[in-house]
């Protein structure tokens, strides 16, 4: 007798219509900076990216799409994710939330500290910024080692709201960032060659 997989591999949907172009051009338009901002530290300068607003354009509704619209809240993390987060909470009409670094935000936060591919950092995020039953999207520009965007859905976590699930532009290959996330949906435009 055959045997049978006693688990069902998640279905991941197809990408929107679009987005194998938009990769293309995003790829095109990414800087990549050795040593930077330490040695061995290959940056992806996703700058030429934010300065060409079509394709934030198409970013913002390809991340929308990705997810169907199935989110109430789009959480942008500090400093190069607000950039996106404000394009895709913009083009998919929903309010956006900041997720800031320490001690930024007034008043009571929700506080999460956390280690990235270069160094350490803190989290933070207002305690009435998101209700129990909100569907947060995060958003970001690069996922490298996935601590950022833990730290973040720690954060929607601690307000008693749901990840809906994570985007991002680029990923950094051999980190395995959305490994870690598992089991969120992370959609990803694309995956750095180096
Ligand atoms: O997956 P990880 O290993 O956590 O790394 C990803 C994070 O690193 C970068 O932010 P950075 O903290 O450098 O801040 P910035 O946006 O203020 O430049 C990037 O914008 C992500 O937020
Ligand atoms: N290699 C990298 N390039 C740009 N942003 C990053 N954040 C963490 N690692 C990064």
């Amino acid at each position: 007798m055959t045997p049978q997989p006693t688990t069902v591999p998640a279905t991941t949907p197809a990408d929107p219509p679009g987005t194998a172009a938009l990769r293309a051009a995003v790829r095109q338009r990414i800087r990549v900076v050795p040593d930077f901002p330490e040695p061995g530290i290959r940056f992806q300068d996703l700058t030429p990216v934010f300065g060409d607003p079509e394709l934030v354009r198409r970013l913002a509704v390809t991340f929308t799409a990705a997810f169907d619209g199935a989110f109430d809240r789009v959480l942008a993390i500090e400093a190069r994710g607000f950039v996106l987060g404000t394009a895709v909470a913009a083009a998919a009409d929903r309010p956006l939330v900041l997720a800031r670094k320490k001690g930024k935000l007034p008043g009571p936060v929700h506080r999460a500290d956390y280690a990235l591919e270069y160094g350490t950092a803190t989290l933070e995020i207002q305690r009435d910024a998101l209700a129990p039953d909100d569907r947060v999207l995060v958003v970001d520009d690069v996922l490298a080692t996935g601590g950022t965007f833990a730290a973040a859905g720690a954060l929607v976590a601690d307000a008693g709201a749901t990840v809906a699930g994570y985007a991002v532009a680029a990923s950094i290959a051999g980190l395995h960032g959305a490994a870690r996330l598992a089991p969120a949906r992370v959609f990803s435009l694309l995956t750095t060659a180096d």
